[in-house]
């Protein structure tokens, strides 16, 4: 038996929410959008908009963080069916991890093909410069290096497998097309591809950890993103991740500097527009279809 806190909502529970959406909106959505921190401006980008608050939502959860509205927005973008979220859950909310992945699997339940998903990250790499993008092509899950996966307890065959590889996480065509409409719109001198190495927060890492995780290959640093990818690829919906770096990490002991949420707002203000930009021509030019 698997304990209560590692079975999170039932496929009853996630189809009872996706209907109950399904019942409000004529919209059928093929691409979910995840917004980070500071960057729900993106939602406002939806045309024909129907928006729910996340505490009106059976079953959802509540955001708790500035930065994050705590709005389900469906609309079309470029004329294709979207839902975004404006607003996601981290780990350090208090969630488990099954919940704060909950609203992936209503993407699903919902018809999405494609999740996009953005964050705020800090960098790590000495070459990124605050308000660069970051194509996540990989990441590092520090969570789940101790177990805290969001696909741990009973298997739910109707969304996939037991054992889903992480390999093909991010889909490469995606990444390919990222590239090149973000050298199309100008951005190629701030355009990365990148690892993003995800912590539990909320805490802001330490020099020495910092330092650890650039050993280890990281590029950018953050509190979510990679649990909604294991959570989207193991029910066979494409990924395309980005990372808007807000901040960059702190590595030296001799610097002043620290971490803060106010900058990671900040800096998600300053560059809001580019990355609006940037998702809208993916999903203008995303095709539709699974990818498992
Ligand atoms: O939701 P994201 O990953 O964009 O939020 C990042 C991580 C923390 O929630 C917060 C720290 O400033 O920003
Ligand atoms: N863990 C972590 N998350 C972030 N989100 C935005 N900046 C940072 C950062 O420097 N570290």
């Amino acid at each position: 038996m698997f304990p209560e806190s590692t079975t999170g909502p039932s496929f009853e529970d996630c189809s009872a929410t996706a209907e109950w959406l399904l019942s409000q909106t004529d919209i059928r959505p093929l691409v979910g959008i995840v917004c980070g921190s500071g960057l729900g401006g993106l939602a406002e980008m939806l045309k024909d908009q129907k928006a729910f608050k996340y505490s009106n939502i059976p079953n959802f959860p509540q955001s708790t963080v500035h930065g994050h509205a705590g709005m389900l927005v469906f609309g079309t973008l470029k004329g294709k069916p979207c839902v975004c979220m404006q607003g996601r859950f981290h780990l350090y909310e208090g969630y488990s991890i099954q919940k704060v992945t909950l609203p992936i699997r209503i993407f699903k339940l919902l018809g999405v093909k494609t999740v996009l998903l953005t964050n705020a990250a800090g960098g790590l790499n000495p070459d990124y410069k605050v308000g660069d993008i970051m194509l996540i092509k990989d990441h590092i899950n520090i969570p789940g290096f101790a177990g805290n996966n969001p696909l741990t307890g009973p298997n739910e065959e109707r969304f996939g497998i037991r054992f889903p590889s992480m390999s093909d996480a991010y889909d490469k065509e995606l990444l390919q097309l990222a590239k090149a409409v973000g050298v199309e719109l100008g951005y190629g001198d701030f355009l990365h591809e990148g690892v993003y190495c995800v912590l539990g927060g909320p805490s802001f890492e330490t020099i020495a950890e910092c330092r650890m995780m650039h050993k280890l290959g990281a590029d950018a640093v953050g509190m979510s993103t990679v649990h909604e990818v294991i959570v989207a690829r193991h029910c066979g919906m494409r990924v395309l991740a980005l990372s808007l770096i807000t901040n960059q990490a702190v590595m030296n002991y001799d610097s002043q500097k620290k971490a803060n949420h106010e900058e990671v707002l900040e800096t998600g203000q300053l560059r809001a527009e580019q990355l609006e930009r940037l998702v809208t021509s993916m999903v203008d030019r995303i095709e539709d279809h699974n990818n498992v």
